[in-house]
């Protein structure tokens, strides 16, 4: 399939596309239209036909959409088609959290876990062992490591981001609050559950000031 430029707004809505055609799959739903799409997922069927005409289209008139299909050529264009490798540096409150939780199902993984704190050595989390950092080189040279998952403390994370540059990471699902200042090489993506918490809060609010003004009329 031949891929032009797509927007960054497009690329944020396609892992939505695909966890709601996943859960189709799993429901046996063979074909969908647009418009059952849209009411499902809340979005007007102009933009799902728009967004995926971006890459062809998809669908037929008159048929809809083929589920297997679209949701196995969305999973392509999101690179889910293939395996990763994942490890995670900084075994803490949130490095073991996501260690418990199973990426596996999206193709991601975690084959090792990072830690500084000799009380972690040897540790599991779900069956996958706690390494001390001074096995990091090693292990990535011996093992295919395409992303890293980076939950040490702010201060830790721009040195430990520049090493893993230096040993060839190219991928950094990154936690910290910080800007990792790493080349562009590396795709980093910065994750920051406040920012969305404080959107919550934004939207919380402007619900209950309309509420609280109609309240008035
Ligand atoms: N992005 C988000 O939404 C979000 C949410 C919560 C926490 N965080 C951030 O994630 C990070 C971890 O938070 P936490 O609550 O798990 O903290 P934590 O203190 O529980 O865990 C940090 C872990 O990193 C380890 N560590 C320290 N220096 C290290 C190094 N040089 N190499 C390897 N491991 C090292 C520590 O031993 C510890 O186990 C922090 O930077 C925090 O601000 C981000």
């Amino acid at each position: 399939m031949k891929q032009r430029e797509i927007s960054a707004a497009v690329i944020r809505r396609l892992p939505r596309y695909y966890r709601y055609l996943g859960e189709l799959l799993q429901n046996d739903v063979v074909r969908i239209s647009s418009k059952e799409l849209s009411n499902r997922m809340r979005v007007t069927a102009s933009q799902i036909r728009q967004d995926l005409n971006n890459f062809g289209g998809f669908g037929q008139q008159g048929y809809g959409y083929n589920v297997e299909y679209l949701h196995s050529e969305i999973g392509k264009i999101l690179g889910l088609d293939v395996q990763h490798n994942m490890i995670i540096i900084g075994a803490g409150n949130l490095g073991q959290a996501l260690a418990n939780y199973n990426f596996e199902k999206v193709g991601f993984n975690l084959i090792g876990i990072f830690d500084t704190n000799p009380r972690l050595k040897g540790v599991s989390v779900r069956g996958i062992e706690i390494y001390m950092m001074d096995m990091l080189d090693e292990f990535v040279a011996t093992h295919q490591v395409d992303v890293v998952t980076l939950t040490v403390p702010k201060r830790q994370a721009v040195e430990i981001g520049h090493h893993l540059e230096e040993i060839g990471i190219r991928a950094i699902w990154n936690f910290a609050p910080t800007d990792l200042n790493v080349s562009e090489d590396v795709c980093v993506k910065n994750v920051h559950l406040n920012e969305s918490l404080m959107t919550l809060s934004y939207e919380y609010r402007a619900m209950h000031t309309q509420d609280e003004e109609s309240g008035r009329d």
